[in-house]
């Protein structure tokens, strides 16, 4: 059937601000997981049946299950920068979204995860939705496989954070004004040139230009733990000791130890131990070389706008979101 005027939406879960996924099926009879749609990656991977029960809270595919399950077996390693997931190859048919758009698709089952940081991951596995040249053995992603039956309005597919990701076009219901266009930098990324990092009106970094990759699969807002060291220092912001940043309000300073209470200087806000405390939406990471130096443009700054992800014009668009 296909989706209907050509576009069709795939619903996010938000998790704590720092995670959305939304849910895909594979096989015959359907199998489904909670996958994270990444445009800092172009490999589907889901966790096997033959993984380790660590995972047990997790789907797991079983080709066993599947009348349209095709075997393949080459081996599956995908270095993440927060760490590496091992498996094999296998093929089966996946849909994306309810409106079913059926693609032949070739996936990872994982039979390795590393405990860190997948044990805190509330989703199953990840769909890729960056660039052909950066899928790992060279397998067609997912998008580029819909892209090809035709099938879609535009060639292109839309976020509008923490509620879906549209797939064929963009829906003016959810954005005003126009599109921002930026070209995409280096192909094999969804990646731009920034022109610089202030602090209110005062230019701190990226003086002369540098490169950030616009990264759904990201929570924060990452770059060079040099200078973003020197950000947290100018909002004031105190290193956590697993990393991130959290920012005291002066009027809270008089209460008793033990008591954390911070002020917002971003939009996220995660509960955990059942406080209520703000994590300042930027982490230092340092890329190597050749894909970094590179900041990270993740949710919380794909969250404030309408993205447009444009593989025909191979640009990024920014509207504001309604
Ligand atoms: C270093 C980047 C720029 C390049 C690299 C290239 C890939 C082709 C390997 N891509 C990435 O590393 C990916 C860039 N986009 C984000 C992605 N995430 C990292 C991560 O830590 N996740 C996560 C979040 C919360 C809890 C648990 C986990 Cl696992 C989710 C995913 C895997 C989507 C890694």
């Amino acid at each position: 059937a296909g989706p209907r005027n050509g576009t069709a939406p795939t619903l996010l879960t938000n998790y704590l601000d720092t995670q959305y996924f939304g849910e895909i099926s594979i096989g015959t009879p359907a199998q489904t997981f909670k996958v994270v749609f990444d445009t800092g990656s172009a490999n589907l991977w889901v966790p096997s049946y033959k993984c380790s029960p660590l995972y047990i809270s997790h789907s797991r595919y079983d080709s066993s299950k599947s009348r349209t399950y095709i075997a393949n077996g080459t081996g599956f390693a995908i270095r993440y920068g927060t760490g590496s997931v091992k498996g094999f190859l296998s093929q089966d048919i996946v849909m994306v979204s309810v409106s079913d758009i059926p693609i032949i698709q070739v996936f990872a089952e994982a039979t390795v995860l590393p405990a860190f940081p997948f044990i805190f991951a509330r989703f199953d596995g990840v769909l890729g939705m960056g660039y052909p040249s950066q899928a790992i053995d060279g397998i067609t992603p997912v998008f580029d496989r819909i892209l090809s039956q035709q099938i879609l309005k535009e060639d292109v597919f839309s976020v509008y954070y923490s509620r879906w990701v549209l797939w064929g076009g963009s829906d003016p219901a959810y954005y005003t004004g126009d599109f921002h266009y930026l070209n995409v930098s280096k192909s094999g990324y969804w990646q731009i040139s920034m022109k610089g990092v202030s602090v209110g009106a005062e230019m701190l970094f990226c003086k002369d230009g540098c490169s950030a990759a616009v990264d759904t699969g990201a929570s924060y807002i990452t770059g060079p733990a040099g200078p973003i060291s020197v950000l947290m220092k100018a909002i004031g912001a105190a290193e956590m000791a697993e990393g991130g940043y959290v920012v005291d309000s002066g009027d809270h300073r008089d209460l008793p130890p033990g008591t954390s209470i911070t002020v917002c200087v971003s939009s996220l806000q995660q509960s955990q131990y059942g406080e209520d405390i703000c994590v300042v939406a930027f982490s230092g990471l340092d890329i190597p070389p050749p894909a970094g130096p590179l900041w990270i443009l993740g949710a919380s700054f794909i969250g404030h706008y309408y993205t447009k992800f444009d593989r025909r014009n191979n640009r990024i668009g920014f509207a504001t979101a309604r």
